[in-house]
């Protein structure tokens, strides 16, 4: 969609802002261009609006050599956010928002419903927002009303440069991942330029890692944080990257431990002897609808331990059961106790991670997209699984391909 071919910018300074850059960014895909101050990523951006134009080299939207199309038509089918946002302040949010559709020349009624529509879509009550002027907003809302003046006439692309960069982390987290929400049913294609690679990682399906206006690595974040291409690429991510890392590594079949399972009803002899004969101290139990329930520890079994109380473990000892006779032999339902720790397939890692510690849990059942029970985490195979997608990262291969050899087998 945004292809660039051996694009060079060179001021009439002399400063070489961009060398022979080419990059390709795919329909829909949101590729975030990172690197320190001065690498050349506002002058990357800037050439694909026109508001700089390259020195050698060519730029093609949708296959076209932006070279030849006009400039202010060009921009119509471009969005463009920047830090500054660069609202009119004289003019109310609904009249920014409307700004590209008033210069397309849409009706007043038009303009002011498809501003609104979008100051809904980012979250901004149009009623209550619509008719204020800028400076009556706060930082993170006037960001958004960029956003929604980007959209305006539904470009195919958008350009965004350091869009969120002048508000508090809190906000700025806030306005990413409403951003992600929004991107998600929108698949427009976006450049990003940011300098913070917590924010690259975040947002981006690629990340674009800049040197002094070259391309030290174009990957997914899961790959530069893994297997940063060069030393530079390395230091820029940080030391911290492995830990970066659990965010965009999503938990696989293949990571998970298959303990035992048995059902709240199953007599308690037969979950002991299925326990015993796997040499397993514990197993997870599921209710009758196969959902999970929570897990039954083999240690409370052997030491005779009576059922586990109410108050502690919330146990659905079936109350039908107990009505039916004295005598009912006991069953798993006495001594299950309730799991609230699960997470389902695909999740990220430091999720899974974060759980454990949020539940105290030296694991974390994972359930398919049906909510059905598939196996557990535990820190053992998150680490495993934490090594085994970078090793795959390096090969260029799938997870399930890798063989990890441990410190046991060494
Ligand atoms: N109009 C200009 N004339 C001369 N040099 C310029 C001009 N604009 C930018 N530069 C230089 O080009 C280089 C790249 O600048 P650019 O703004 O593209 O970097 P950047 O990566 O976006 O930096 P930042 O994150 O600080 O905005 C820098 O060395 C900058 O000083």
């Amino acid at each position: 969609m945004i292809r660039f071919e051996n694009v060079t910018k060179r001021y009439p300074d002399g400063t070489s802002a961009v060398h022979e850059l080419s990059l390709e960014v795919a329909r829909g895909e949101l590729v975030t261009l990172v690197g320190p101050s001065g690498c050349g990523k506002t002058t990357t951006m800037k050439m694909v609006n026109r508001l700089i134009e390259p020195t050698s080299g060519r730029i093609l939207l949708d296959g076209e050599d932006i070279s030849t199309v006009d400039p202010v038509e060009l921009r119509r089918r471009i969005g463009y956010v920047i830090q500054q946002v660069g609202l009119f302040p004289h003019k109310t949010v609904l009249d920014n928002t409307a700004t590209v559709p008033f210069l397309l020349g849409w009706s007043k009624a038009e303009r002011r419903k498809r501003a609104a529509e979008l100051l809904e879509m980012v979250g901004l009550d149009p009623a209550r927002y619509g008719d204020r002027y800028p400076d009556q907003l706060s930082g993170g809302q006037r960001q958004r009303v960029g956003v929604a003046r980007a959209l305006a006439a539904d470009p195919p692309v958008l350009l965004m440069d350091e869009p969120f960069g002048a508000v508090d982390p809190v906000v700025r987290e806030h306005l990413q991942n409403e951003f992600l929400k929004l991107q998600s049913t929108l698949h427009k294609t976006v450049l990003f330029v940011t300098h913070d690679i917590e924010e690259a990682v975040r947002l981006g399906d690629r990340i674009a890692v800049y040197g002094d206006g070259r391309i030290e690595q174009f990957d997914p974040p899961a790959k530069v944080l893994g297997a940063p291409a060069t030393p530079y690429v390395a230091d820029f991510v940080g030391a911290d990257r492995g830990l970066k890392r659990l965010s965009v590594t999503p938990i696989e079949r293949g990571d998970l431990e298959e303990p035992p399972v048995v059902h709240l009803d199953d007599p308690i002899d037969k979950a002991r002897a299925r326990m015993r004969s796997e040499g397993a101290r514990w197993a997870v139990v599921l209710d009758d609808a196969d959902e999970l329930h929570g897990w039954l520890a083999a240690d409370a079994l052997d030491t005779g331990a009576g059922p586990v109380a109410d108050a502690d473990a919330k146990t659905d000892t079936t109350a039908a059961a107990k009505a039916a006779g004295k005598n009912a032999p006991p069953t798993v339902a006495d001594h299950a106790r309730r799991m609230e720790a699960w997470l389902p397939l695909g999740s990220p890692l430091k999720q899974a991670f974060s759980s454990m510690l949020q539940h105290d849990a030296g694991w974390i059942a994972v359930l398919d997209d049906a909510d059905r029970f598939v196996g557990v985490l535990t820190p053992g195979r998150l680490h495993e699984a934490l090594r085994r997608s970078i090793d795959a990262d390096e090969r260029d291969v799938s997870r399930d391909e890798v063989e990890l050899e441990t410190v046991a087998d060494a």
